[in-house]
């Protein structure tokens, strides 16, 4: 399959090189289009068959156009793609909230798979929602599913107004996962450790943390009850959480990021 890939930033990359690691696509069987010179270094390591500045007619030779831009940066990309793209041609998109029907008018063009990954994606350990117009036949869409699983798991949404909540939920997720891991690390310093022992305490904490969840016969509700012994530290702690509101804190944070994911898809 050959690959154009409109805005080669930290996702459309991260795809790049998932679909490469798995031997999918060879590197000259790519087409980066990329407006950053700062990026260009970086691109050019990567060799692929083409690096360009500006969409042109060459675009036209691939199989797929994966657009990776800032959504903000879309209607500008839509008037030059709309020029050369090709009937047989599928968009894959992955900007937060700019939907399907958004795109294909932009680009008068039917074939549109929308996808929400997230940044672990660039270890292949990602989570990939997408959903697709009619258009995009069974073929084109087990081709498309195959790259997306290089980049880790994935999950087909029927309701595409679902993928705001995805967006807010998984594609912003590693964020909320990093803020809250910063945070124990910064108590851990305040509490005397130098910073290499705060996050090694902490990460190797979240690690087998996540393990617990995974492979422990448990609810949620019942690890926490196994680490709060009655009138003990883990109480104290989360007592102080309780007070504070941090859970519906967090689940604001993530409304908020759905709310946003909505707005940006009316443009
Ligand atoms: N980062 C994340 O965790 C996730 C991001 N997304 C979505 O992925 C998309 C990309 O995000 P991300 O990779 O983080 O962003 P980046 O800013 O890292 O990458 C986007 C790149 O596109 C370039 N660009 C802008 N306009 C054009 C153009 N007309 N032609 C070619 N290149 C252009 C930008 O250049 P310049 O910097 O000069 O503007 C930039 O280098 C966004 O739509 C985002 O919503 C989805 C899931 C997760
Ligand atoms: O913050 C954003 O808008 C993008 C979408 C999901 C993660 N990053």
């Amino acid at each position: 399959m050959k690959i154009a890939i409109i805005g080669c930033g930290n996702m459309g990359m991260a795809f790049a090189r998932a679909f490469l690691k798995f031997d999918l696509v060879k590197n000259q069987d790519f087409l980066l289009v990329e407006k950053s010179t700062d990026r260009m270094d970086s691109l050019t390591a990567f060799q692929p068959g083409v690096i360009t500045g500006v969409i042109g007619p060459q675009i036209g030779e691939y199989d797929l156009i994966i657009v990776s831009v800032k959504p903000q940066d879309f209607l500008s990309v839509a008037s030059s793609l709309k020029e050369v793209i090709q009937p047989s041609q599928v968009v894959l998109s992955i900007m937060a909230g700019v939907t399907i029907e958004g795109i294909q008018s932009a680009l008068e063009h039917k074939a549109v798979i929308r996808a929400m990954p997230n940044t672990p994606a660039m270890l292949g350990m990602g989570i990939t929602a997408y959903s697709a117009s009619p258009e995009v036949d069974i073929h084109q869409l087990r081709k498309i599913e195959n790259l997306i699983n290089a980049t880790g798991r994935s999950v087909f949404l029927e309701d595409e107004d679902q993928l705001n909540a995805v967006t807010a939920l998984s594609g912003s997720g590693p964020a909320y996962f990093f803020y809250v891991v910063k945070a124990m690390i910064e108590a851990g310093k305040q509490m005397g450790f130098e910073e290499s022992v705060a996050a090694l305490l902490v990460k190797q904490t979240m690690l087998g943390s996540y393990h617990l969840i995974n492979n422990a016969d448990k609810s949620l509700d019942d690890l926490i009850k196994a680490v709060a012994s009655k009138g003990g530290t883990t109480e104290a702690a989360l007592r102080q959480f309780e007070a504070g509101g941090l859970d519906k804190t967090l689940e604001n944070g993530i409304f908020a990021a759905q709310v946003r994911s909505t707005e940006l898809s009316k443009g």
